[in-house]
């Protein structure tokens, strides 16, 4: 069981009051300013808070997000800075929109740069330049996917970027991006440290995959696994539309499989869904192609789901690939899945067709839905009134419904991932039927 409490990192003490008119006392109507020890429970299940409380220790609990009474930054003599690094994910626009509107309209901070093509915006050598950012620039942007200020992989140098940060009298860095971006904000708030700059680092949780550790969720998620939702119903009908007919669809889902498990719950007419978290067998009694063999005769269709980290034993050991980041590259699960259910109906002379179909970069580009929408909006807000607090190396997160702050190297140490033993699962295979060995 894990006792830590989270400390968050802070450039100083603040003694600036804050220009926000909010109360201090409860019953009078208005919002009240945020204490300093105010925090939020981890695992609010009681009979954990049984366990703790007659072992006389402190249960896991982060900092509560929220307005300050008293901020560290004069909001005159302030500039901000705003980065997206890493994959496109539903949201990354709304989230800059909302850092841009409160920045200027709470606070009072005029001068706001967007920093181009991730990282790389901030290596002079590639010279993007800075993009002036103010509401007017920023007021429509949530209408569109994609990141209006372009986004990269690849390692920059950390000494060169603080420089860049020094030189432009940078106050706050809003870093938007997944775990290689919140590593990166972490090394750079480091280097700051070091340096003894007035700069704050703050992360933004941003990944289609979800898999960002402590956290309810990251932003763009929902919105994935929505868009994946008819394009699983289309797949139903190719598969009902041909005498054992199946349709295979891959999503993304790097490590974790979270986009696909969520698509397969919300269009309940998956039979099975395969995650990088399981490791399933094709071949024996056991294994995938068997159960399929039984699901056709019943039911002649069936609709896979699986995510693109999932199976990867199941090819020969080769060099690995990595992206710039030094991401792994995964091996295309889907053609792989097809090739072998074709090649095993074929060997038993059962008729079959197989539909294969990656909808791949089409859920991760469109603009939020609704809810992640409402979601980003909120995360910029609370990542700005903890910059403005002056605290620094963390991130904006939602954990059991509260926004919170959480130390960056704590979210980044470990991935988020499916627990095949939990609920979550559970109800994924209740709704599959899913029962092959996994
Ligand atoms: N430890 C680190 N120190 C400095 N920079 C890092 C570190 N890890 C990753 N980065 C940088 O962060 C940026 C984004 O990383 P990456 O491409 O892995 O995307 P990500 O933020 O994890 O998002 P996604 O979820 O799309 O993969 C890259 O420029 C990468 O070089
Ligand atoms: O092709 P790209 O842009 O490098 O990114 C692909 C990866 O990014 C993600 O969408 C996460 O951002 C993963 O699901 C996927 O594996
Ligand atoms: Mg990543």
């Amino acid at each position: 069981m894990n006792h830590k409490n989270f400390k968050i990192h802070s450039l100083g003490t603040p003694t600036v009051q804050s220009p926000l008119q909010l109360s201090k006392t409860k019953g009078d109507g208005v919002f009240n300013f945020i204490s300093e020890d105010d925090r939020v429970l981890h695992d609010i299940s009681t009979s954990n808070l049984k366990e703790y409380s007659s072992d006389h220790i402190e249960a896991m609990s982060m900092e509560k997000a929220g307005p300050r009474e008293k901020v560290f930054f004069e909001a005159k003599e302030t500039t901000a800075g705003i980065v997206t690094c890493g994959g496109l994910s539903p949201g990354i626009n709304n989230v800059i929109r909302g850092i841009v509107m409160s920045l200027h309209y709470f606070y009072g901070v005029q001068k706001i740069l967007g920093v181009p093509y991730g990282y790389e915006g901030l290596i002079p050598k590639y010279g993007h330049g800075f993009i002036k950012l103010t509401p007017e620039h920023v007021k429509n942007i949530h209408e569109f996917g994609g990141t209006i200020l372009g986004s990269s992989r690849g390692a920059q140098s950390v000494p060169d970027m603080v420089d860049t940060i020094e030189k432009n009298k940078i106050n706050m860095l809003f870093t938007i991006g997944g775990d290689g971006t919140l590593k990166g904000a972490d090394a750079i708030g480091e280097e700051i440290r070091k340096r003894n700059i007035n700069c704050a680092v703050i992360g933004i949780p941003k990944t289609i995959d979800n898999d960002i550790n402590l956290i309810d969720k990251s932003f763009g998620f929902e919105t994935a696994f929505d868009i994946a939702n008819p394009i699983i119903k289309d797949a139903h009908n190719e598969a009902t539309g041909a005498y054992n007919g199946v349709a295979i669809v891959k999503l993304m889902g790097r490590d974790s499989g979270f986009i696909a498990a969520s698509a397969a719950l919300s269009m309940p007419v998956v039979n099975f869904v395969l995650i990088p978290e399981m490791s399933f067998e094709l071949e024996g009694e056991n294994g995938l192609l068997e159960a399929l063999k039984n699901r056709l005769l019943q039911k002649k269709h069936a609709v896979i789901v699986v995510a693109e980290g999932a199976g990867q034993h199941l090819f020969n050991a080769t060099e690995q690939q990595k992206d710039a980041s030094g991401n792994v590259l995964h091996k295309d699960i889907g053609i792989l899945l097809k090739n072998k259910i074709n090649e095993y109906f074929k060997t038993i002379q059962h008729p079959i067709t197989v539909k294969y179909i990656d909808p791949s970069y089409i859920i991760r580009s469109a603009p939020a839905n609704a809810n992640d929408s409402v979601f980003c909006t909120r995360l910029a807000h609370f990542a700005v009134h903890g910059a403005m607090a002056g605290k620094t190396r963390f991130v904006v997160g939602m954990l059991n419904g509260k926004f919170v702050h959480i130390p960056i190297n704590e979210v980044t140490n470990k991935r988020k991932k499916i627990d095949l033993e939990g609920d979550f699962w559970y109800s994924v295979r209740e709704s599959t039927g899913q029962l092959f060995k996994i």
